[in-house]
């Protein structure tokens, strides 16, 4: 019995891949390498390219491989671009889920895993977040990860399949041994671009936006470890296995950081003086998310290893220093 991870050649895909096979899993990739790499996959996974809305695709695979689970990964993330391209959003992720739901219920495969996220609950009506508390996305993309949930919802009543959406806050940093790391082209998120300055690639890091109400006036975020992502979804598959019931868990260190703070620690671990320009605030950004995990440490038994920011930037740093291209050189 093997594990289905889809957008498994991307960054939080390739780390939980990695994660599990470390824990001994057999592992199946299906990826179509819109924004992942081959060189991300485990070499003891096996690898399928393919495109999850393509439904013979998706058949054949649930056909010849005896799946036991699913965890989803595949979808599009980028926040700027869903407010530009909204049509991407709804095609690839929710298009995309319909048709992996569609297969999976055909196939009798009724355990999944998958990525939601913090941008589900738009501007939060307080901090930390709780799972229960309101989903207002101010986004696209948030707004189709909400529907992919309601989506498990509904196809858990009627056909009996069982689900667990991991609400990640800002996922960061790279796997220990240095074997895979971040890699987006073009690249949105913050850390990694500030990186590129200390490594040469951009010579100052932009600040969208700051007078946000917040206490430098830059947007909070709660940075996550990729690795102890990784850790919850394995957390979360054996609590399905093992017969739980479907459940909603963020995830998240419960500290915020703004972007200046973040700039701050990436110039204390580089060592470089990283200029930073205020620019003007990004579309669809709300001003602070933070996670409670509790529920997640609570039920799952989630302990996050890698909390410090410092310690989180170093070994993004250690990635990007060696891999100043990602995967391409
Ligand atoms: N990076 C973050 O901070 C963050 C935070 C919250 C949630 N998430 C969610 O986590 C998931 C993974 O994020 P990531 O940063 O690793 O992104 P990523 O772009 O690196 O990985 C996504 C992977 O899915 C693949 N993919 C996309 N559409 C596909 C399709 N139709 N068929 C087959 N494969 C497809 C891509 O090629 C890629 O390998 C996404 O669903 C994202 O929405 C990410
Ligand atoms: O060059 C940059 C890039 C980002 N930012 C700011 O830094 C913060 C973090 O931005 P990221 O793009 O790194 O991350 P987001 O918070 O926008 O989004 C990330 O986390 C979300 C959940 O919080 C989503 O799930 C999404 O997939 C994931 O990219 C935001 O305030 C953003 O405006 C800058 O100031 N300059």
């Amino acid at each position: 019995m093997a594990i289905l991870v889809l957008g498994g050649a991307g960054y939080i895909g390739s780390h939980t891949v990695y994660e599990l096979i470390d824990a001994g899993r057999d592992v199946v990739v299906a990826d179509n390498l819109l924004t992942g790499f081959r060189a991300a996959v485990h070499p003891k996974a096996r690898f399928y390219e393919l495109d999850i809305r393509d439904r013979k695709a998706v058949d054949a695979l649930f056909e010849k491989e005896t799946i036991e689970g699913v965890i989803h990964f595949a979808a599009s993330s980028q926040v700027g671009e869903s407010m530009v391209d909204p049509l991407k959003y709804y095609d690839n992720n929710l298009w995309g889920t319909t048709v992996l739901l569609q297969s999976m219920v055909a196939h009798g495969v009724d355990k999944i895993v998958f990525s939601s996220t913090a941008a589900t609950y738009g501007e939060p009506e307080r901090v930390p977040i709780l799972e229960s508390d309101r989903t207002e996305p101010t986004n696209c993309y948030g707004e189709t990860k909400l529907a992919m949930e309601r989506m498990m919802s509904w196809t858990s009543r009627a056909h009996g399949l069982r689900y667990v959406a991991l609400r990640y806050f800002n996922a960061c940093g790279a796997h220990p041994s240095g074997a895979i790391g971040e890699a987006h082209d073009p690249e949105t998120h913050l850390i990694p671009l500030i990186l590129q300055v200390p490594n040469g690639e951009r010579e100052k890091i932009s600040v969208f936006g700051d007078d946000y109400p917040t206490r430098d006036g830059t947007c909070v975020r709660d940075y996550i470890h990729v690795t102890d992502l990784a850790q919850a979804h394995i957390l979360a598959l054996d609590y399905l296995l093992a017969g739980g019931e479907n459940n909603v868990f963020n995830l998240g260190n419960g500290v915020g950081f703004t972007v200046k703070e973040v700039i701050d620690v990436t110039r204390k671990v580089t060592g470089h003086p990283i200029p930073a320009e205020i620019c003007p605030r990004r579309a669809g950004d709300p001003a602070q998310l933070v996670a409670s995990s509790e529920k997640a440490k609570t039920v799952l038994g989630w302990k996050p290893q890698y909390a410090e920011l410092d310690t989180i930037v170093s070994s993004a740093w250690t990635w990007h220093k060696n891999h100043p291209n990602g995967y391409q050189g």
